[in-house]
């Protein structure tokens, strides 16, 4: 009898709390629609009213599960793990593929399945397009104006949608002529090595690194030029240094700022080298009327006047930033992705053989086109799965939530950080059989139906700005190559390259060597 009474009241008390929730749901949507047309008091009312429905949200949604977090540090040691990808992804198999971490005061939620990072990213992707705020970002990000780490604001979003126009008009120009002039280039620089083990990671940079700066600058170089190798390394050590742990100290705990810290000197020294070089390079566009077809498009932006409704101008600072955006995010991404590839085909040589035939009997004697992937399954799926097994920006890039809103029925407040973890989306054992096994079969036998479980370049509003470019070049490259060489090893078993690679903001193979040798 006692029990009845006690689940009857259990009852009643969660019906009655459901009915308030409902109220004040109700209430404080139509008071936030109306809180600026309103007087003081009612405004503080109904502010008040906002933050119970908040309270009272949090209250009835579920609670994220996650690692049990250290007082002070939260886990933040478990973002300081070697290869943080598939650590957040050996979480996930732990507390599931919506998990969180807490850093200091904020919240951060580890997104595992495509499933979710869709939901996230493209369903929902006006509330989470937000980037992080962060001290050093902004230092790195001329201001927040880059694309990649700007938050998202009208301004931004005018920012990317001109620069995106400026890629597809490049993308429909001149992109395959300038990816065919790189190929090419870098199959003589493989027939120069005349089969000696060699290490192509540099000779993949400059091939992708060219394309860019094709695009960009309208110049190209050889991998002994001192201006290119000045660009990336100064790129790289940016990159490098801005992830490191000394400088992400100064965005949780700002008292650190006050004191000496050579790192972040450096990456002062380092950003400003950076803007002087794409400066220079600007100018020298300008000067010769515009060699980049990127750059002038971006430059004639700058020069039209704004329309009424839709503003078409960049400031000179949106338009340097975006040269640094296609520099950074288009260089060591292809180049990796590559490198990826060569070491994967070491560890199955059939994979090349099929790929070498289908390319043989397809095409005749002629080189490739970007137009002809649809007639090559098989090169195809070896493009897919090595964007499946290694993504080469597995954690994409962290997002933040504009506004209140839910992943998977769970609440996830203003401002909480989510990180699409694209690794553990394509190592996730419910949609990938054998996940961890290089098999690019499995894409021509299931028909393509897993490929929307692929999410390399992330999704939505933040999508990767290039994507297009990225995918005609992974194809170009990969297929010429296939044509016109076999790569092998340069000894026994134990001469293969390592496949867990070396995980930063880009997942890279470490280095290895390998015997190229022209297919007659
Ligand atoms: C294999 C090649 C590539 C892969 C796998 C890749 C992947 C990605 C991913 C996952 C993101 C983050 C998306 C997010 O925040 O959710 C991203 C962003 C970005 N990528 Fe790529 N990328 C590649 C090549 C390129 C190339 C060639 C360029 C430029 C020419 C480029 C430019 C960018 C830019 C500017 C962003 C920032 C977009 C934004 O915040 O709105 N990427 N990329």
């Amino acid at each position: 009898m006692f029990m009845m009474c006690v689940s009857a009241f259990s009852v009643a008390t969660a019906l009655l709390l459901f009915l308030l929730w409902i109220l004040v749901f109700y209430l404080s949507r139509r008071s936030c629609q109306h809180l600026c047309s309103l007087s003081l008091p009612t405004a503080v009312q109904s502010r008040r009213l906002f933050s119970l429905y908040r309270v009272l949200t949090e209250c009835f949604s579920p609670s994220l599960p996650g690692p049990p977090s250290l007082p002070l540090l939260g886990n933040m040691l478990d973002l300081t793990r070697g290869h943080l990808p598939s650590h957040l992804t050996s979480l996930a198999r732990c507390y599931g593929s919506i998990y969180r971490l807490r850093c200091g005061k904020t919240t951060m939620v580890v997104l595992s399945s495509a499933q979710m990072i869709r939901e996230a990213l493209v369903k929902k992707w006006p509330d989470f397009a937000g980037r992080p705020h962060s001290y050093t970002g902004d230092l790195v990000s001329g201001g927040g104006f880059s694309i990649s780490l700007g938050d998202y604001s009208e301004e931004w979003k005018m920012h990317r949608r001109l620069v995106h126009s400026a890629l597809q008009r490049c993308c429909a120009q001149s992109l395959h002529a300038v990816i065919e002039r790189q190929a090419l280039t870098l199959r003589q620089v493989i027939l120069d090595y005349k089969e000696s083990p060699v290490d192509l990671s540099k000779d993949f940079t400059v091939a992708a690194s060219n394309v860019i700066t094709s695009l960009v600058f309208g110049k190209e170089y050889n991998k002994s030029s001192a201006e290119l190798q000045r660009l990336h390394d100064c790129l790289n050590e940016i990159v490098s240094l801005w992830g490191s742990p000394w400088i992400s100290a100064l965005d949780t705990l700002p008292l650190l700022r006050r004191f000496p810290n050579p790192p972040f000197s450096r990456l002062l020294k380092e950003v400003e080298r950076r803007d002087e070089l794409i400066r220079s390079h600007l100018q020298d566009c300008k000067d010769k009327n515009a060699d980049g077809i990127i750059t002038a498009s971006l430059l004639q932006c700058q020069d039209q006047t704004g329309g009424q409704s839709q503003r078409t101008t960049l400031t000179e600072t949106q338009v340097h930033m975006a040269v640094v955006d296609l520099l950074i995010g288009g260089t060591e991404t292809t180049a990796a992705w590559l490198y990826w590839m060569v070491a994967f085909l070491l560890h199955r040589p059939e994979v090349q053989f099929n790929v070498y035939n289908e390319l043989c009997t397809v095409l005749d004697s002629r080189y490739p086109r970007y137009s002809d992937r649809h007639r090559l399954p098989c090169t195809s799926a070896l493009i897919s799965e090595v964007l499946r097994l290694r993504p080469v920006a597995p954690l994409a890039v962290p997002h933040r939530a504009t506004r209140d809103s839910s992943i998977a029925g769970y609440f996830i407040p203003k401002d909480t950080i989510i990180i699409p973890n694209l690794y553990g989306a394509h190592h996730d054992p419910d949609v990938w059989d054998d996940p961890n096994t290089f098999k690019p079969e499995r894409f021509l036998e299931d028909k393509g139906a897993s490929t929307r479980a692929l999410v390399p370049f992330g999704g939505g509003a933040r999508l990767c700005l290039g994507e297009s470019i990225a995918k005609m070049e992974l194809f170009l490259f990969a297929a010429y190559l296939l044509r016109d060489f076999q790569f092998l090893p340069t000894g026994n078993k134990t001469s293969l390259p390592d496949l867990k690679g070396v995980a930063s903001v880009v997942l890279k193979a470490k280095p290895f060597h390998v015997i190229v040798r022209p297919r007659p």
